[in-house]
């Protein structure tokens, strides 16, 4: 395609250039092909600047950047005011094709198990649907993991339009704060934007809760289309700001949750591993037996209610999907029993999650509820002592682990959640922490190891050494038969 095709209207360069063909976009020195464009960017640990020599010795036909850069050779020069965004605007032209229905969610909590969600019921309404997110491109003809939540704009362009091709119709996408601050999505075409919660998280890199929050509000401010639909969690405390930035932005609005919401919950009672909630919407009542642990996952259900009926999903079936949800893999899922004592694996590793999970799982407890759990390294060191507290408030039994210590010392992770969570076990292998406090569960207890849900590796330093929360919860409870 011609480079005048291929960037953003507000991008300006030589008359001269805006016939060059050009292959693609990269951001990347290392995998610039010939002929693409490599945008530079300023990044959080380096600077594409300095690569712009390598990605001309790589074949780039132009550069994009905000700043002129001293040596071009050939290459045909592109300014842009922001190159982020360019970069995902210059990715959606290269990768065109889009599903016609779009929808992307944002919030600290419940992203991945709302996406898996709306793709099931979407799936179950005879559309052809896919989600992207933390768990990776889940699609009607293949299932691909991903490293990040959002991914990469050129990776993500890509993805969606290859989903285009194979004719899925139906795309929910989580919307990371990083990606939203990154302008990762900017050139989907979304229609539908849903907030769950905010809580503390990623202060590692959002300099205040203030940052976080915004970052998320782009998403209504600036993302999604004009005449699009906001899908609010109206439980939430900051949903006020939410609902009044997307009113502003003149989107349609469906609370989900309260008793005075869109989608208003009337009753609501337990029922075993299940619950039954009484559903008000547009005046008429909805049974649904949603056959999911936690009232957090009832936030989440609802909230995927109504983006599928924003999408102009059926309102009976889409409520009657409710009843055959299954939960996203490593969301509170019930992995085993021992000793009549449910063990639940569970993604909680920042403080609201941990808190609301332990909550969730304290009904079922008639003896101890049991929690084993860590924090990661290089990530928000001011969740540790956090998370300990919360553990030695809302369980009885506490095991501090390892998660992903990555760069860091695992013990001083550990002895960071520790000093705030008063009798609290540590024991660093997680497969051995895992063992004690199954060996230990007697009728009445409850299990809950947090933090890993889906993961498949342990980050040690530069390795990413196998290890699966269900694996060692099986291979315990292997082990306990056998002994
Ligand atoms: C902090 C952060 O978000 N970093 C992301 C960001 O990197 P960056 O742009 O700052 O990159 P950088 O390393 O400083 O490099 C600057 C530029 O030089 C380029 N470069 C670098 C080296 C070279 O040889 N040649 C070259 O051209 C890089 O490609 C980049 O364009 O943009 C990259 C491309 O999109 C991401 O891969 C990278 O994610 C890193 C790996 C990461 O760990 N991100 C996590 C924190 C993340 O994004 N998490 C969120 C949230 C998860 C959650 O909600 O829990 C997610 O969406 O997954
Ligand atoms: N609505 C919710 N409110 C509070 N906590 C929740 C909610 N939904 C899920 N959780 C907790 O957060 C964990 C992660 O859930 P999920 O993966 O759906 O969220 P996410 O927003 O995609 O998270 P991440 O950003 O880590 O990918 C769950 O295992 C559970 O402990
Ligand atoms: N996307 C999140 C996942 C964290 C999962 C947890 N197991 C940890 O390593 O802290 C992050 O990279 O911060
Ligand atoms: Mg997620």
């Amino acid at each position: 395609m011609k480079l005048k095709d291929a960037t953003p209207p507000d991008a300006t360069f030589d008359p001269a250039a805006a016939a060059i063909e050009v292959g693609g976009v990269s951001a990347d020195s290392r995998t610039v092909r010939p002929g693409d464009i490599f945008v530079a960017l300023a990044g959080n640990k380096t600077d594409g600047a300095r690569f712009i020599s390598a990605a001309l010795s790589a074949g780039a036909a132009a550069v994009m950047a905000e700043q002129k850069p001293a040596e071009l050779g050939s290459a045909a020069f592109i300014q842009v005011s922001n190159a982020r965004r360019a970069l995902a605007l210059t990715a959606s032209r290269v990768f065109p094709q889009q599903p016609a229905t779009i929808a992307a969610v944002t919030g600290t909590s419940g992203k991945t198990s709302i996406a898996a969600f709306v793709r099931q019921i979407w799936s179950e309404l005879g559309l052809r649907a896919a989600s992207v997110g933390t768990v990776g491109v889940v699609a009607p003809d293949r299932e691909v993991y991903g490293s990040l939540t959002t991914p990469d704009p050129v990776e993500l362009a890509r993805t969606v339009d290859e989903l285009a091709r194979e004719k899925v119709s139906h795309l929910i996408v989580e919307a990371s704060s990083h990606g939203l601050d990154q302008y990762r999505l900017e050139g989907l075409r979304v229609r539908i934007a849903a907030y769950t919660n905010l809580s503390r998280d990623h202060l590692d890199y959002h300099p205040t809760m203030e940052a976080y929050l915004a970052a998320k509000l782009r998403l209504f401010t600036e993302l999604v289309s004009a005449d699009g639909t906001a899908v609010i969690n109206a439980l939430d405390e900051h949903a006020p700001q939410v609902i009044s930035a997307a009113r502003r932005r003149g989107l349609n609005v469906i609370t989900t949750g309260g008793a005075d919401s869109t989608i208003a919950v009337e009753h609501l009672t337990r029922d075993g591993f299940g619950q039954r909630i009484d559903v008000r919407y547009a005046g008429k009542q909805h049974r649904v037996a949603l056959p999911l642990v936690g009232g957090f996952q009832v936030e989440n259900a609802l909230v995927a209610a109504g983006i599928v009926i924003a999408s102009g999903g059926d309102v009976a079936r889409t409520f009657a999907a409710l009843g055959n949800l299954e939960g996203a893999k490593g969301r509170l899922e019930r992995a085993g029993v021992f000793h009549d004592a449910p063990i639940f694996v569970d993604y909680a590793h920042k403080p609201g999650a941990l808190e609301k999970t332990l909550e969730a799982l304290r009904p079922y407890a008639s003896r101890r509820l049991v929690v084993v759990f860590g924090c990661g390294g290089d990530r928000d060191a001011g969740k540790r002592p956090i998370m300990g507290a919360i553990a030695a408030e809302k369980a009885d039994t506490v095991i501090v682990t390892d998660d992903n210590p990555r760069s860091e010392d695992p013990a001083a992770i550990r002895a960071a959640i520790m000093a705030a969570a008063p009798g609290a076990t540590e024991i660093g292998d997680r497969a051995q922490a895992i063992r004690e406090a199954i060996h230990a569960l007697e009728a009445g207890d409850v299990l809950v190891v947090a933090g890993k849900g889906h993961e498949t590796g342990q980050i040690v330093k530069d390795r990413v050494l196998p290890f699966s929360d269900h694996e060692a919860v099986a291979a315990a409870l292997q082990q306990e038969k056998a002994a």
